[in-house]
């Protein structure tokens, strides 16, 4: 069975075993093909082979069919496809990815969206740069993101060559304290290539990463640095903030030397937590999961209350950090129960509806 596919080519770029697994229990005809999206334009994508990038589009049921349970196709995926000429070729199903990073939007009409930015990672970068981009609570963020999704985490702290040592080695070890231990932590200069040994052991072959965080932070430097040729343009950070200036637009899939994948996404501008509950978000902070069990109340909420443990023993921006993130939480699955009864109404709507015609056809 599926003699057709290369699997050999398939893992150079990062396929695994229990992908494989799911094609065993689907009937594929000879001309199906499983490809990576490498690329993502609404419905236009680039896909690749193993061997070469390729052209090709969504089929329309697929994204409906996602859509309809909050998911979509992502740069990661992997996909079947089927020949499409002369465009190229047309994606017909998507395998159910290993890993998932996603985040919360706003559909501009208030209501909370979820959009998938990557599929089938194995480990994040947090890329911060040590200039002004520096910033512990937007680090307890990403890596709460990153947990979220249960992707290993390693984080960059760029421009190491742009401050005083004394400088970097103090915010260096500000980000330990902020980030469970097993986070390594480590600062470079992204442009020089010596930053390929330093991320050595996370470039593995079939490895997948992901490059996250602000723009200007130096993601797109790091991506050229660790394929060992330009493969992304970068640009410039405003002066006085190290701000940059959105160079990245699009998430795409690169392979370096050594066999691994990196995918360069550009810099988010809000980062709103894809979170089913606050019970959660409390075992991503693992600190305050664990301090919480000392308090006086099972239900403390780590505010005025007597015997808190949490207040105790957690810094106090990182406690208000953690709270920040429950109620944006609470809002989004407030918001969520709402659009549940929102619906329920309609359905309960378009039944009465239906009675009404029924009685009126056989009066
Ligand atoms: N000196 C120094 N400059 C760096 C370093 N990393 C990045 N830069 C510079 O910082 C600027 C922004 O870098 P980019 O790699 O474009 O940043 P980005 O994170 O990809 O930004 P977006 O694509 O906008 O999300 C560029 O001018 C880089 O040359 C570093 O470690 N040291
Ligand atoms: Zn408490």
């Amino acid at each position: 069975m599926l003699e057709f596919l290369d699997f050999e080519a398939l893992r150079g770029i990062g396929l695994r075993a229990p992908i494989v697994q799911q094609l065993h229990t689907l009937t594929l005809d000879p001309t199906a093909r499983l490809q990576r999206v490498v690329e993502l334009q609404r419905e236009h994508l680039l896909l690749h082979d193993g061997h070469q990038t390729l052209r090709g589009r969504l089929d329309t049921a697929l994204v409906k069919l996602l859509d309809s349970a909050h998911d979509a196709v992502a740069v990661g995926d992997w996909v079947l496809a089927r020949p499409d000429p002369p465009l190229g070729w047309r994606v017909f199903d998507r395998l159910t990815p290993l890993t998932q990073l996603s985040r919360r939007t706003n559909d501009g009409r208030g209501s909370p969206q979820r959009q998938v930015l990557v599929s089938n990672v194995d480990a994040a970068l947090l890329v911060m740069g040590l200039d002004h981009d520096f910033n512990l609570r937007r680090l307890e963020r990403y890596l709460a993101l990153v947990r979220l999704a249960g992707i290993e985490a390693a984080l960059v702290l760029t421009k190491a060559d742009l401050v005083e040592p004394s400088l970097v080695a103090r915010r260096a070890e500000q980000a330990r304290d902020c980030a469970p231990s097993n986070v390594p932590v480590l600062a470079l200069d992204g442009r020089d290539p010596g930053a390929t040994a330093a991320l050595g052991g996370l470039l593995g072959v079939g490895q997948t990463l992901v490059l996250l965080g602000s723009s200007g932070a130096g993601k797109s430097t790091l991506t050229n640095t660790l394929s060992g040729q330009v493969v992304q343009s970068t640009g410039p950070v405003r002066e006085d903030d190290s701000r940059g200036r959105h160079t990245t637009t699009t998430r795409t899939l690169h392979r370096t030397p050594a066999g691994a994948c990196i995918i360069d996404t550009p810099g988010l501008r809000a980062l709103r937590l894809d979170v089913g509950d606050e019970q959660e978000l409390q075992q991503v902070f693992g600190d305050i999961a664990r301090w919480a069990a000392s308090c006086r109340f099972r239900d403390c909420r780590h505010q005025a209350e007597p015997g808190c443990a949490v207040r105790v023993e957690v810094a106090p921006e990182r406690l208000r950090n953690f709270q920040k993130l429950q109620r944006e939480a609470r809002r989004d699955s407030l918001t969520a129960l709402e659009r549940r009864e929102q619906v329920a109404q309609w359905k309960a709507r378009g039944r009465a509806a239906e009675q009404r015609l029924r009685v009126k056809r056989s009066g």
